[in-house]
């Protein structure tokens, strides 16, 4: 089976159709105040509705409170959320519920015990993704980092998950091969500077993870 492919940190109706002509499954919306890639709630009504049907739509949150939920999904539709902080598994279990949303937890990664981790989202995350682990108070995630992919070797996961974390154009074919994920996920490399999406990285991305295996 194809790789799956999710594009995160997109801010403009072009990059979004860039990412769904080069066959993208999922886009990636960012919800974080100091991210480059932050979105306004209104930015993002626009942006889901455009995707609306033709991708499926990720919202990338951390550590949101109900309240930043509440305000969230009465403005846009998302098949499924991201969460990139540090929320338990009883965490997840409550905003499935209570929003009635796919949720993905994404795991920080700088060793073994981390891959670890992941054990306590299975069952209860409908997806799980590897990243980098950041440095204390840089932002979670969207750095362009990645981790020791031989951190992997071996697992044993009975659940889907993908690979993030410094992924581009150039390194997705050979992690791909390494690490056997299921799906990829990249920001920062298919970006011209912080938060400017490059077209053609965004088609070298999607070309190179969809040959890999073809
Ligand atoms: O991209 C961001 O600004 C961001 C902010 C807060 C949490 C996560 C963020 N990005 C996510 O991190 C991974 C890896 O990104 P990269 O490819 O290494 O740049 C990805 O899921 C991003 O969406």
């Amino acid at each position: 089976m194809a790789v799956q492919i999710k594009i995160c940190g997109i801010r403009e109706p072009r990059a979004l159709e860039a990412v769904i002509a080069a066959g993208a499954n999922f886009a990636g919306f960012i919800f974080h105040a100091s991210s480059p890639r932050n979105l306004t709630l209104e930015e993002a009504a626009d942006l889901t509705i455009q995707a609306n049907g033709r991708i499926k739509r990720v919202a990338l949150i951390v550590d949101p409170t109900n309240e930043f939920l509440d305000e969230l999904f009465a403005s846009a539709r998302f098949e499924a959320i991201q969460l990139q902080g540090s929320e338990s598994p009883e965490r997840l279990i409550e905003i499935r519920e209570r929003y009635g949303v796919r949720a993905w937890k994404a795991i920080s990664v700088a060793k073994r015990e981390d891959v670890l981790r992941a054990n306590d989202y299975v069952g209860v995350a409908d997806f799980i993704l590897f990243d980098a682990k950041t440095p204390p108070g840089a932002l979670p995630g969207g750095m362009g980092l990645r981790f020791d992919w031989r951190l992997l070797d071996g697992l044993d996961l009975a659940w889907p998950w993908g690979l993030a974390g410094g992924l581009d154009p150039e390194n997705v074919d050979e992690a791909i091969k390494r690490t056997r994920a299921p799906l990829v996920d990249v920001c920062s490399g298919t970006e011209s500077a912080p938060g400017v999406k490059d077209m053609d990285k965004i088609a070298a991305f999607c070309k190179a993870a969809l040959q890999t295996f073809a």
